[in-house]
């Protein structure tokens, strides 16, 4: 059985999509073992319902958090680490040491639209603002250059006149949860 530990930081849209595709199949011989999240949020309410791990640092300063994870983490050791919605830059010496073993889930077409500042509405309204005519999402490797690790699976969707952010973030959100089952079953 493959393990996948969960890093969140607000709803949890896309690891509650984890959970339904073991729970149906699309994700066989895989549990989550774990879940973190660095502060207190509605993926962390939906995990508790799961009967696995739960960690929520509220109270974990930022330049410790890295370390507080990898203590968390050494106790029953993951295959892969998924970033979903996780709003914390993790340092170098974790990306270092977990290297090739943390994936992201990234809503843009990257390497566009990413690095620090850039995430969640933020992202599509840039895009739109630059009035570009594609978007998407990409599935990558986390190192300590944020949203620049290799690319592990990217997929487009096209840009309608009258795109409003909020239209184009439902969009994209259909894609990080397609790709991102299609990057866990190709990694594990
Ligand atoms: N070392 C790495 N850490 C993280 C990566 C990464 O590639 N390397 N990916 C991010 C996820 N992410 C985009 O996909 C991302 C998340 C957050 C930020 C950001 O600017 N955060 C703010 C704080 C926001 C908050 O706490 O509310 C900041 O650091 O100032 C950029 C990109 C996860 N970690
Ligand atoms: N850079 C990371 C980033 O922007 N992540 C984005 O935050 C949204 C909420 O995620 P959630 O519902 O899983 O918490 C999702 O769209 C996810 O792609």
């Amino acid at each position: 059985m493959k393990k996948i530990a969960i890093f969140v930081s607000g709803k949890g849209t896309n690891m509650q999509h984890v959970f339904q595709a073991i729970k149906n199949g699309k994700l066989s011989h895989v549990m989550v073992n774990l879940v973190i999240s660095d502060r207190w949020c509605k993926a962390i309410q939906y995990a508790l319902k799961e009967n696995i791990s739960v960690f929520s640092l509220i109270k974990t300063k930022k330049k410790f958090l890295s370390k507080e994870i990898d203590n968390l983490l050494v106790r029953d050791i993951p295959d892969i680490i998924v970033l979903s919605g996780f709003l914390s830059i993790l340092d170098a010496k974790f990306c270092e040491k977990w290297f090739n073993k943390v994936i992201n889930i990234h809503p843009s077409l990257l390497p566009k639209y990413g690095g620090k500042g850039m995430y969640g509405i933020k992202i599509h309204q840039e895009v739109i603002k630059n009035k570009e005519k594609i978007s998407g999402a990409t599935v990558h490797y986390v190192t300590k250059n944020v949203d620049l690790g290799d690319i592990i699976l990217k997929k487009t969707c096209i840009i309608d006149s009258g795109e409003t952010p909020v239209s184009l973030s439902k969009k994209v959100s259909i894609i990080e949860k397609k790709i991102l089952i299609q990057s866990i079953n190709k990694l594990l």
